[in-house]
């Protein structure tokens, strides 16, 4: 039997990541479906609640499709949230308007041992695979389709804290005091995020993130057991399972510690948020593969003359290896869409 070769991606995006330099970056923003667009608002109200909108594959779907329509992003990401992996295994979550999410708390190991076995996720995430499907029907064909999961280390300082936003004290205080639960929470995140994104895959993702959002509060020899252990044990399963899939990690705010990150994991991407500069990161991340990210989110605030100074720099910097164009961090309810549409017209050499 001959193998055939594997035929050259046509998509753009499946182009960079596979280490191709594009003489346009291709572009999709993280947070694109969301408060600062009225479409979502008005889809959000008729779903009732963020939770409902995420486990309603129709309505999810649309949102997913609203910024393609509207802006002609290269990528679409799934609408969902990395907190859905702790509801699938049994923590109770919820949203509060205008504070953001509240979970019940893992702080023992009789808490965790109460939680169900990685592989009973399916039961709860069923319909997210569903928006996957329905998504994988409707995308324009030059759109690539992006799943995602929360890294282990993100997930679980909300499963422990019960909250986020500034609160990883209570996840690093039990890494401290009791490392062998800890341990268990994370081998157990890990082993639910890669079924639930092979699950993903299977539904029709043809790319994957990981978004490990509080990566940069690990130091040392944690940062390697909680950031990048995780993402490399999840990442060598996925691409066990599923080699042609390629995948976008992101240790936000990892500093020095974004060199080397997609060597020592096994990422075909590694995703910038801004506080590093694109100069050092062409030399010393890009240097390994593609890279992603980088634009200050607030530029979708004040716009102007900053916004396109600073995208031409960043597409500049980036322009002699393999780049996707995105933001440092997902865009803020209050942006205008209008500096949407002049960043991608910027990329796009308007
Ligand atoms: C930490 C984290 C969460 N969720 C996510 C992260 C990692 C990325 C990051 O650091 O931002 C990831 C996420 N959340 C959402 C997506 C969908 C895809 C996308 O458009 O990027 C993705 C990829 C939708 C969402 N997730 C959430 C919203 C807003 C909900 C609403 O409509 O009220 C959206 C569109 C809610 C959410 N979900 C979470 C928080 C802290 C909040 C509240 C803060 C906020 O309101 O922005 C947890």
């Amino acid at each position: 039997m001959t193998v055939n070769p594997a035929p050259r991606p046509t998509k753009t995006i499946l182009r960079a990541l596979a280490g191709e330099r594009l003489p346009t970056p291709p572009v999709w923003m993280m947070r694109q479906a969301g408060r600062y667009l009225p479409e979502y608002r008005a889809t959000r109200a008729q779903a009732g609640d963020f939770l409902s909108l995420c486990y309603t594959p129709d309505l999810a779907a649309e949102v997913t499709l609203q910024p393609i329509r509207r802006f002609g992003f290269d990528a679409a990401i799934l609408f969902a949230d990395i907190l859905l992996i702790p509801q699938a295994l049994g923590m109770d979550l919820w949203f509060v308007t205008g504070e953001g999410p509240r979970l019940s708390t893992i702080t023992t190991g009789a808490e965790l041992a109460a939680l169900k076995p990685a592989d009973a996720v399916h039961e709860t995430l069923a319909p997210v695979y569903e928006t996957l499907r329905i998504l994988s029907r409707e995308l324009p064909r030059e759109t690539t389709l992006i799943g995602f999961a929360g890294a282990p280390w993100t997930v679980a300082t909300y499963m422990v804290a019960g909250r986020g936003g500034l609160e990883q004290a209570p996840a690093h205080a039990l890494k401290d005091q009791d490392r062998a639960t800890f341990q268990g929470l994370i081998d157990l995140v890990t082993e639910a995020t890669i079924t639930y994104l092979s699950a993903q895959i299977e539904a029709g993702a043809e790319v994957v993130k990981l978004f490990d959002s509080w990566a940069g509060s690990l130091r040392g020899q944690d940062f390697d057991d909680f950031a990048l252990e995780p993402t490399r044990r999840i990442i060598a399963a996925l691409k066990q399972r599923h080699p042609q899939i390629p995948i976008i990690a992101f240790p936000r705010e990892a500093g020095d510690r974004y060199i080397g990150f997609g060597r020592a994991t096994g990422a075909d991407c590694v995703a910038l948020d801004n506080s590093v500069a694109a100069e050092w990161a062409a030399e010393h991340v890009q240097k390994d593969g593609c890279v992603q990210g980088n634009l200050a989110p607030g530029h979708m605030v004040t716009g102007g003359q900053a916004l396109v100074d600073e995208t031409r720099r960043i597409v500049a910097a980036f322009s002699d290896g393999p780049h996707i164009f995105n933001l440092g961090h997902g865009i803020t309810p209050d942006a205008d869409p209008d500096n949407v549409a002049l960043m991608i017209q910027t990329v796009r050499g308007g």
